[in-house]
């Protein structure tokens, strides 16, 4: 053994447990203790496996001034997260193979936890290049394209499927661009616009048509569709009707849209915080559910802008966990729930073998949990560069205290 972790309660089970870690994996658990190799006492706190965070914004290249891979890994890090997926809105755009071959190194350089990187969507000709790269699914912002875009997109994705060892997947971001166009033209009429306006902007029936049309172009392509950050009931109706799978955000899970009213452009953010009566809630997280934090993080100064033209993105690394527990500690989430949720759901999507659970020959990486624990969110513990969080000062039970990566310890509090 090279490491082994002590005193740790897993899930389901009575007793504490000794977990054995050799050359990166699992290698042995045990209630009888073991000897040989470096321990790590947890305490009797909660071994879960490593969480999976399927939807982050790490800015690198291009807009470093927000976030970079090093700040951006060391907030999952320090939020309990040991594999991120990054989204390719950056500049350049990742949707070309010099522009993925650049992110990867950039990653490989920098990034403290284990990341996949999702590709941008581009000519037939390109997408098969990047394919040789291996992105982990390619990503469609809908909201930034017309009808006819993107049957061509979907098009090209499938015959890409066909021709490539591309697995078929696409994460969208379901916002229809016409819907919320004629929506923001009404608002603009007004004499004068507060942050509430953002809300109506972008009205959940954006998402609504938005989704429909994604189930049905990915039916038709014989593509594999992932939601990303639904946030309207009637979308999750849809989602879950045509079984498909989809991520919630902490942010559209807690706050309605009333919460303009007191954070401002901070929480603008896309798709919008909804009305209390169309949203998703708490008590819709389920067994399929996927959590993706969506942590958008911008500077100060792009979020002061006014309503249109502020930066839309919240950083959420380093509050989704305390988030959840507390909710778990309220008795309004059932704690089985959250290694589902936060690792072995997404571990599934994307196809992570070795990841979303803890057994013997699987990769050793750990979210240590201490569901006791209280404190308050505060952003200057944050390792995002982002300085904001609608969030901080709000109290918390129950906190990630140690995250293990390959039997490592990347970030601890114990
Ligand atoms: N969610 C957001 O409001 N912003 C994201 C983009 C996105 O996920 O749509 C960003 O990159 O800032
Ligand atoms: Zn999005
Ligand atoms: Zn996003």
């Amino acid at each position: 053994m090279d490491t082994i972790i002590e005193n740790c309660k897993l899930i389901n089970k009575t007793g504490n447990f000794n977990v054995g870690i050799k050359n990166g994996k699992i290698a042995k658990i045990s209630k009888i203790p073991f000897e040989g190799g470096k321990k790590i006492d947890i305490k009797g706190n909660l071994l879960l496996p490593g969480f999976i965070d399927p939807h982050v914004h790490f800015r690198d290249p291009g807009l470093t001034q927000k976030e970079d891979f090093k700040t951006g890994s060391e907030s999952a890090a320090n939020g309990g997260f040991t594999t991120v997926i990054d989204m390719p809105n950056t500049i350049p755009k990742t949707n070309t193979y010099d522009a993925l071959k650049e992110k990867i190194a950039i990653a490989d350089e920098k990034s403290i936890v284990n990341y996949e990187l999702q590709a941008g969507w581009n000519t037939l000709e390109e997408m098969e290049k990047i394919i040789s790269l291996n992105p982990i699914a390619f990503k469609v912002f809908m909201d930034l394209e017309d009808n006819e875009t993107l049957e061509q997109i979907f098009k090209d994705l499938g015959t890409l499927k066909e021709s490539t060892p591309y697995n078929g997947l696409v994460a969208v971001h379901c916002e229809n661009k016409a819907i919320i166009n004629e929506e923001t033209n009404k608002l603009k009429q007004k004499e004068e616009n507060i942050p509430l306006d953002y809300s109506y902007a972008r009205p959940a029936k954006a998402e609504d048509e938005s989704v429909k049309q994604a189930i049905e172009l990915a039916r038709k392509n014989n593509l594999n569709l992932h939601i990303c950050h639904l946030s309207s009931k009637k979308s999750l109706n849809l989602a879950r009707k045509n079984n498909v799978s989809y991520e919630f955000t902490p942010h559209h899970l807690l706050l309605d849209n009333s919460a303009y009213n007191t954070y401002g452009t901070m929480i603008k953010t896309n798709p919008p915080l909804r009305e209390a009566k169309y949203k998703i809630n708490i008590s819709d997280i389920d067994e399929n559910t996927i959590i993706g934090t969506d942590h958008a993080p911008h500077t100060l100064e792009d979020k002061n802008q006014g309503v249109w033209s502020s930066s839309p993105g919240i950083p959420a690394l380093e509050t989704v966990v305390p988030l959840l527990l507390t909710q778990v500690n309220r008795g309004n989430l059932d704690l089985k729930l959250i290694p589902k949720i936060l690792s072995k759901n997404a571990a599934k999507l994307y196809n992570l073998k070795n990841k979303g659970s803890i057994a013997i020959g699987k990769d050793a990486d750990f979210t240590v949990i201490d569901l006791k624990k209280e404190g308050k969110i505060n952003i200057e513990n944050f390792k995002t560069k982002a300085q904001y969080s609608p969030f901080d000062g709000q109290e918390y039970a129950g906190e990630a205290v140690m995250t293990i990566i390959n039997g490592k310890i990347v970030a601890n509090k114990l």
